[in-house]
Order: C-alpha cells, then structure tokens, then sequence
C-alpha cells in the first residue's frame, strides 16, 4: 500500500475538474501555457477570453505566490486554442509534488498536445546576463534524487508507463524552432539553450550549492517547472520550457549581491514583452501532435 501523502489527486478527480471546465466554455485548447514568476502578462495575450479564479475551479490549489495571480484563462493566441495557467504551483508552498502537477493532467485531459512552460531562474552560467533566456534542452532533478517525484506512488496506466525515459524530455523538434523563431525575433544575442536544476525551495541556495550545480552541468537554477515537464511526458505531451535569466546566481564569496523576489519580479517586467512574443510566435507555428 501507498501511504496517502502519495497517492495525489485520483484520475476521477482530475477528470471531474476537466469535465467541470469544458462545460464552463466552448474552447478546446490544443496549447498549454505556464506562467512562471513575473510572467503572468503572457496570458493577457490571449482572444476570447474566459479566465477561472483558482478558487473557484473543483480540485485546484490556490496560488500563494506575488507574481503568480492564480487564474486559469482560456482563449486563442493566433487562433489556435490555448489554455494558460497564470501563476503555477511550488513545493514550498506545502503541496504535495501531485498537487503541484495536477493542472498538467488536467492539460491533457481538456486535450492539450503541446505545453509550453516558462519560469524565472537564477543564472548559474557565467556567460548568462540578467535578461538572458535559456532554452530548456534537460534538466538535473535534486528533489527527484531524494524520492520527490511527481510519479511516485501507485501508477496510473490511464495517463501513462509505470517507468517513462526522461532522456526526450524536452522536444528537439520545438527546441529548433523556439532557436529559429528567437533568431528571427531578433533575439540571438541574449537566446541560450542550456541546463535548467530544480531545488525545493523557498531558501535561495548558497554559494556552495550554487558552485556545486554548476560543476554539475547546470546552466540556470530554479524552484519548479521540472514537476510539470514529467507529468506532462508520462501521459504523452510535448514540452517546451524556457528560463528567464531573472538574477545571477551567487558564486564568489567576495560578492556583496544577495537573491531576492523582487529582482525577480522586476527582471520579469523588462523582458515581458520580448516573452511574450517569442512564445506567441511559437504557438503560431507549432504543430499539434502528440510525441510520446
Ligand atoms: O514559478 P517560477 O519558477 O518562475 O518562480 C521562481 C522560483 C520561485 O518561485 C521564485 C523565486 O523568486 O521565482
Ligand atoms: N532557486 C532559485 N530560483 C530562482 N528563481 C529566480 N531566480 C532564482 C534563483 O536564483 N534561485
């Protein structure tokens, strides 16, 4: 037997919330947005809109978060149907990793195929400048080293496979056109592909952890998105995430500079708009397949 505290939400409940949305309105979103810290302007963009309060959507978590307004918006970018999820959920806020994951299987259950995840991240590469934004090509998963994964407990076969490879995580196919559309754009000078690492949070990590995560191979360092990117590779949808470089990570003891939300917050504001475009952009010129 599982012990309760990983067992998560059952597919009946997930299918209930799903349920629950699509009578509420006539879109059927094919694209699957995450807002991460800061970057809740990109579900402004959206047409038609119909936005849900968290709290009043059946099963979902409430966003405690400044910078996550926890509204689940509904709408076309482009004309293609979209679902956005303005404010994300994290460990630290105390919900279990299936909790945090839950709206993810909600995606697929409205129909989803594409999901496209952004975060803010400290940078851990030397060559990354505050406003940088990385391309997420893998990721390093410290809380899932621990046990702290989002499939852990019984498996539900109706989702996905017991054991799925984390080596495709990230679609190469969306990766090339997320650098093409970025070229275009006219981002190629502050456009990087590199390797996202997830803590648990909420502390920043030291120096030490910050050197550490380095020599590891990781290029940026955050607090969520991975959670989202197996949940959303074990039931079968493509990924796309994206950092936004919001702060340089710490490494020098000699450095007087200290992490904290509200550079974070800030950085998310200066680079707003060049998000926003690229990830329109990219919702324009995807193709709606699944890759399992
Ligand atoms: O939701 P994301 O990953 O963008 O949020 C990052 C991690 C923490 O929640 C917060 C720290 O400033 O930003
Ligand atoms: N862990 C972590 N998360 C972040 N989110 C934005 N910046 C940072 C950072 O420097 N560290």
């Amino acid at each position: 037997m599982f012990p309760e505290s990983t067992t998560g939400p059952s597919f009946e409940d997930c299918s209930a919330t799903a349920e629950w949305l699509l009578s509420q309105t006539d879109i059927r979103p094919l694209v699957g947005i995450v807002c991460g810290s800061g970057l809740g302007g990109l579900a402004e963009m959206l047409k038609d809109q119909k936005a849900f309060k968290y709290s009043n959507i059946p099963n979902f978590p409430q966003s405690t978060v400044h910078g996550h307004a926890g509204m689940l918006v509904f709408g076309t970018l482009k004309g293609k149907p979209c679902v956005c999820m303005q404010g994300r959920f994290h460990l630290y806020e105390g919900y279990s990793i299936q909790k945090v994951t839950l709206p993810i299987r909600i995606f697929k259950l409205l129909g989803v195929k594409t999901v496209l995840l952004t975060n803010a991240a400290g940078g851990l590469n030397p060559d990354y400048k505050v406003g940088d934004i990385m391309l997420i090509k893998d990721h390093i998963n410290i809380p899932g080293f621990a046990g702290n994964n989002p499939l852990t407990g019984p498996n539900e076969e109706r989702f996905g496979i017991r054991f799925p490879s984390m080596s495709d995580a990230y679609d190469k196919e969306l990766l090339q056109l997320a650098k093409a559309v970025g070229v275009e754009l006219g981002y190629g000078d502050f456009l990087h592909e590199g390797v996202y690492c997830v803590l648990g949070g909420p502390s920043f990590e030291t120096i030490a952890e910050c050197r550490m995560m380095h020599k590891l191979g990781a290029d940026a360092v955050g607090m969520s998105t991975v959670h989202e990117v197996i949940v959303a590779r074990h039931c079968g949808m493509r990924v796309l995430a994206l950092s936004l470089i919001t702060n340089q990570a710490v490494m020098n003891y000699d450095s007087q500079k200290k992490a904290n939300h509200e550079e974070v917050l800030e950085t998310g504001q200066l680079r707003a708009e060049q998000l926003e475009r690229l990830v329109t952009s990219m919702v324009d010129r995807i193709e709606d397949h699944n890759n399992v």
